[in-house]
């Protein structure tokens, strides 16, 4: 590929200092906050004379943090067509998963992509969005970080949820309930269904900003994204300071997919049969009880973001 860094010697990077403790890493955060551009050296040794110039693993200076079945894979995928960003393939989980954290900075760099220190690297975890304890891991790696949220109409979210929970335990040769039995009790949804927490945004949001500024969440329509992707990348780009590259020529609708898939020098990539799976049926009254509840947090996330979304 253009963007493969063939017989550059690899060079590991010191281990930063890593927080080591939350008090000092809070009043860190207000002054980074105030003072810091978004962009900081993913070490101190990175800008030491010997290795700079040399492909190394880095820490990432963007994430896509979520939501689960939001469209991350694609957002990931069609990024990684700008030939200043490079990717980890696999989705790392670490700030959301105890044992890959308790592993430590230096075994996340090693899951990250060989760059040059003028690539952006960029991973992939939709559990970071929903799981209390991530944003304030993410800020002590690196409180400049850039974070990528792809949202997508919470009530469509919910359904692509339990279809590919639903998909694993048949895999499994496992039983599981329908979906109305764990949606609704007696009639009511039920806010204890953990497919709906995760599709209650404006909460976990409000956990980030509590974090993180507003400025350095960058909101991407999930559902545009699958439209028309191209203007969607545009914005990311801007986002992240990359010169545009990514152009409308990267997409072409495959008929036979029924989504958009990607071309990037005379090859192309539509992503794999677990996206786009036919969704489990549920009936237009539970569909509307779902839609009637999503209302209010819906309207809050909008407050939030600044802007709204035609969801159900
Ligand atoms: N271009 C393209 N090709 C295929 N699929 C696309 C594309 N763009 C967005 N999507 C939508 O991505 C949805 C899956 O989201 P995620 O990748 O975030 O899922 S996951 O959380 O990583 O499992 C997946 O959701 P479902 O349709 O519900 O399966 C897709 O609708």
């Amino acid at each position: 590929s253009p963007k493969q860094l063939g017989g550059v010697m690899l060079l590991l990077e010191e281990t930063p200092n890593h927080a080591a403790f939350i008090s000092r890493a809070s009043r860190l955060r207000l002054l980074w906050t105030s003072t810091s551009p978004l962009y900081s050296p993913p070490s101190s040794s990175s800008s030491s004379s010997s290795s700079y110039n040399a492909s190394q693993q880095r820490l990432p200076g963007a994430i896509i943090i979520g939501v689960r079945k939001g469209g991350t894979r694609a957002l990931l995928e069609m990024l990684n067509l700008h030939p200043d960003v490079e990717v980890a393939k696999a989705e790392v989980h670490f700030f959301n998963v105890e044992e890959h954290f308790r592993r430590g900075l230096d075994w996340y760099r090693a899951q990250m992509p060989l760059t040059l220190p003028a690539q952006l690297t960029v991973e992939k975890t939709p559990g970071y969005f929903a799981a209390p304890q991530v944003p304030a891991r993410i800020w002590d790696m690196n409180p400049a970080v850039r974070l990528l949220l792809i949202v997508r109409d919470p009530a469509e979210r919910l359904v692509s949820d339990y279809t590919q929970v639903l998909h694993n335990r048949l895999t499994q040769l496992k039983s599981y309930q329908p979906l109305e039995e764990l949606l609704l009790h007696n009639g009511h949804i039920n806010r204890g269904y953990k497919a709906l927490q995760r599709s209650l945004y404006h909460q976990h949001l409000a956990r980030w900003l509590q974090v993180f500024t507003r400025d350095q969440i960058h909101v991407v329509d999930g559902d545009a994204l699958i439209r028309d992707p191209f203007p969607e990348l545009r914005n990311a780009e801007r986002f992240l300071d990359l010169p545009p590259r990514i152009n409308p020529n990267n997409f072409y609708f495959n008929t036979t997919k029924g989504f958009y898939c990607l071309l990037s020098a005379g090859h192309d990539k539509c992503l794999d049969e677990s996206k786009g799976r036919p969704h489990a049926p549920l009936s237009s009254l539970a569909l509307k009880k779902l839609c009637r509840f999503f209302r209010k947090p819906n309207k809050l996330f909008f407050e939030m973001v600044g802007r709204s979304f035609s969801w159900c």
